[in-house]
């Protein structure tokens, strides 16, 4: 199926960034050199390759049923829109949200499916899904969604030991105890394209597992003002930390900006498929450093300026913030997208600076 394999190879003439390899498997025996990698990864670049997850085969079937789903005519489709009130969950139409301060429109749509109903399927928790989905509900998301849950809590628990943080004190904040805005993603964008298909951003909430065959994913890599592209490995998954997990640390670890362009030389003319599992904290949970808990953390936070790290926001307000401000329908001029922005742009570390606020131009 065009799009879901690599039909033309990534050109070798296009800026790539350094990603480290980490391998799973060594990260589950406890491989203090690989925990190192990881952990210098985490706080450097946010950005990481991880191989060996385990989850290759029901990655490729999600691959396929987010082509099936996203084939559905737009009229099924639109009974499931997101709409412009902040919900994250369901289907987000081509052409919905803006892509920079000038308020350019996207190009991709996408399907979110809540892990939330993928636990209690078939009652739904937040919301009911296009056809597709429900068919391929048990063989297929509920087996990617929990394997992509193992993944993500492990390196979680990781971070959390190197941050010198209490045994579940990171974990306790993503139990499933409580709805939350962790999700599965698949994203389409159309063939030959010559504009940004999702404006630079920071993920919302604490980890992501990303699975891409084209390319097009593209990093800034914090002190440069250079758009790096993340170039596809072959059964590597893409992992990234998000805003809850830098503010919950203090800032030692780094939610990145990025975003999504055409893919590269001869793969623009495919279509472009990515999928990926957002690990996201419980509803209720106020995103502000752990302090308390660590004095990594506690020291991190007394460098920083005052107020940092104490956003005053829920995790569920923060994700509906900023995905409300994003939706065109809501745009109001320029400040309407600053608004939509995360822990990179917002004040709270300042590090990407203006450039990241731009708007998005090729390389
Ligand atoms: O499609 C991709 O490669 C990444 C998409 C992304 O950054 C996102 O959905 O947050
Ligand atoms: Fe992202």
């Amino acid at each position: 199926m065009p799009g879901l394999t690599a039909t033309a190879p990534f050109p070798d003439d296009v800026p790539v960034a350094p990603l480290v390899v980490i391998d799973y498997q060594l990260l589950l025996q406890g491989d203090k050199t690989e925990i190192g990698k990881l952990w210098r990864a985490g706080t450097e670049l946010g950005f990481w390759y991880l191989k060996n997850h385990g989850v290759e085969g029901e990655v490729n079937r999600m691959f396929d049923l987010g082509a099936d789903s996203l084939d559905l005519p737009v009229e099924e489709l639109m009974k499931f829109e997101q709409g412009d009130n902040g919900d994250s969950f369901g289907y987000k139409a081509r052409g919905t949200i803006q892509t920079d301060a000038n308020g350019t429109r996207d190009n991709v749509e996408f399907l979110n499916i809540a892990q939330d109903d993928a636990l209690s399927w078939p009652r739904p928790t937040h919301r009911t899904y296009p056809s597709t989905v429900n068919t391929h509900m048990k063989d297929t998301v509920i087996p990617f969604v929990r394997k992509s849950m193992d993944v993500n809590y492990t390196i979680l628990a990781i971070f959390e030991r190197q941050l010198g943080l209490p045994r579940g004190a990171l974990a306790s904040l993503h139990s499933t105890e409580e709805p939350c805005g962790s999700e599965a993603r698949c994203i389409k964008t159309p063939p030959n394209q010559s504009s940004t298909g999702v404006g630079a951003h920071t993920d919302f909430g604490t980890l992501t597992f990303l699975h891409n065959r084209l390319g097009g994913l593209q990093v800034m890599p914090s002190g440069t003002q250079k758009w790096l592209y993340i170039k596809p490995l072959f059964g590597h998954a893409v992992c990234n930390v998000g805003d809850a997990l830098s503010i919950f640390s203090g800032g030692i670890l780094r939610s990145n900006v990025h975003r999504v362009m055409p893919p590269p030389g001869a793969q623009a003319q495919f279509e472009r498929y990515s999928i990926s599992f957002f690990t996201r904290p419980r509803n209720s949970v106020i995103l502000r450093a752990q302090r308390e808990h660590s004095d990594m953390v506690a020291k991190a936070v007394a460098s920083a300026p005052d107020g940092a790290f104490e956003t005053g926001s829920t995790s569920a307000e923060w994700i509906s913030r900023r995905i409300r401000k994003l939706r065109l329908n809501n745009r109001k001029g320029p400040e309407t997208w600053y608004a939509s922005m995360g822990t990179e742009h917002d004040g709270i570390k300042r590090r990407a600076g203006a450039v990241a606020l731009a708007p998005s131009r090729p390389v």
